[in-house]
């Protein structure tokens, strides 16, 4: 396989270990200046991580019908077809060059907390004689990643001069999203608006994103856009607009997008972590004083990201 990059700048994007006691500081200067880094130190296996993408590749290889039939429009769980999505309508003129798979916290709709209006249900599961091993992996790793991402949580909290615990009780129940993406082998076009994941910023707190060995993200970094080179089994970490929010714009929700060629398909895999659904999120007493007033109207946590979904999938019909 050739794998060219779509552009030749490279920048360094930071690094940061989970188990450095210097986190918070290094977080500090990393999320006021680019927004992106690279997380080690996270505690998982390369094997765990190549298992996730193993079973992610055995789903898209499924017929088109059998994948069409896993798809909950409801709660935007399960597949979505090429194109689905359009990341940046405003410019795209062809929907996102790449299929994907929503999968969730999984809540059964006996459980007193199932609400569909506020994305909480079951997830769609392929077959067990299709795909024996696609559920308990994927389950398997929703569970180790929303514990990675309540730790980053904590880790950004004591970077804002906050307590480790500040943000815990907006994540207690948290919207945790696993996103499996698969990329058309297709040139992307950005002059005649054709994007394999078109210019945007994520809506929670953060995203842990692993990709294969494949080039494409790319990151808007004092006006220019620059390639993230990948690092498998390194998480790429960028925050989202409830971060931005919270701190007042201290902390970027940085723009990105993905470019891809037609010498190669590419797979890669968010985790979306959001807070509670209902979580006001406004400025932190910490980040304005008189002369750096609150810049964003205070929003709920749950309804930014049913907007979101709304402005950006054609087959998203929330129950309302
Ligand atoms: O595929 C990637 O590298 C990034 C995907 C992304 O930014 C997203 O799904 O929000
Ligand atoms: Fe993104």
């Amino acid at each position: 396989m050739t794998i060219s990059a779509v552009s030749t700048r490279w920048v360094t994007i930071p690094t940061i270990r989970m188990d450095d006691p210097e986190a918070p500081t290094k977080l500090k200067d990393v999320c006021e200046n680019i927004g992106f880094f690279y997380l080690e130190g996270h505690g998982l296996e390369p094997d765990e991580i190549d298992d996730v993408f193993e079973q992610s590749r055995q789903l898209f290889a499924l017929s088109q019908a059998e994948k069409e039939a896993l798809s909950d429009k409801i709660m935007s769980r399960g597949y979505t077809n090429m194109q689905e999505e359009t990341l940046d309508p405003a410019v795209q003129t062809e929907g996102d060059t790449k299929e994907g798979y929503y999968i969730g916290k999984e809540i059964p709709i006996t459980d007193p907390k199932y609400d569909p209006k506020k994305l909480r249900g079951p997830n769609q599961w392929p077959d067990s004689d299709i795909l024996p091993n696609f559920r308990a992996v994927m389950e398997g790793y929703h569970n180790r990643a929303t514990k990675i991402a309540f730790r980053l949580v904590q880790l950004l909290a004591m970077s804002l001069g906050l307590e480790e615990t500040y943000f815990d009780k907006d994540f207690e129940e948290p919207v945790a999203t696993l996103r499996l993406l698969h990329y058309d082998k297709r040139q992307s076009e950005p002059e005649k608006g054709v994007y394999a994941c078109g210019a945007h910023s994520d809506y929670g707190i953060a995203t842990l994103l692993l990709t294969d060995e494949c080039p494409g993200l790319q990151i808007l970094h004092n006006e220019e856009w620059i390639d993230v080179p990948p690092r498998p089994h390194s998480f790429v970490v960028n925050l989202g607009d409830m971060l931005q929010v919270w701190t007042n714009g201290k902390y970027k929700s940085t723009l990105h997008r993905v470019l891809t060629t037609s010498d190669y398909e590419r797979y890669s895999i968010p985790f979306f972590f959001d807070p509670v659904f209902e979580t006001v999120v406004e400025c932190l007493p910490t980040c304005t004083d008189e002369r750096n007033p609150p810049k964003y109207f205070p929003t709920t946590a749950g309804q930014h990201l049913v907007s979101k979904y709304e402005e950006t999938h054609a087959d998203f019909a929330p129950e309302n």
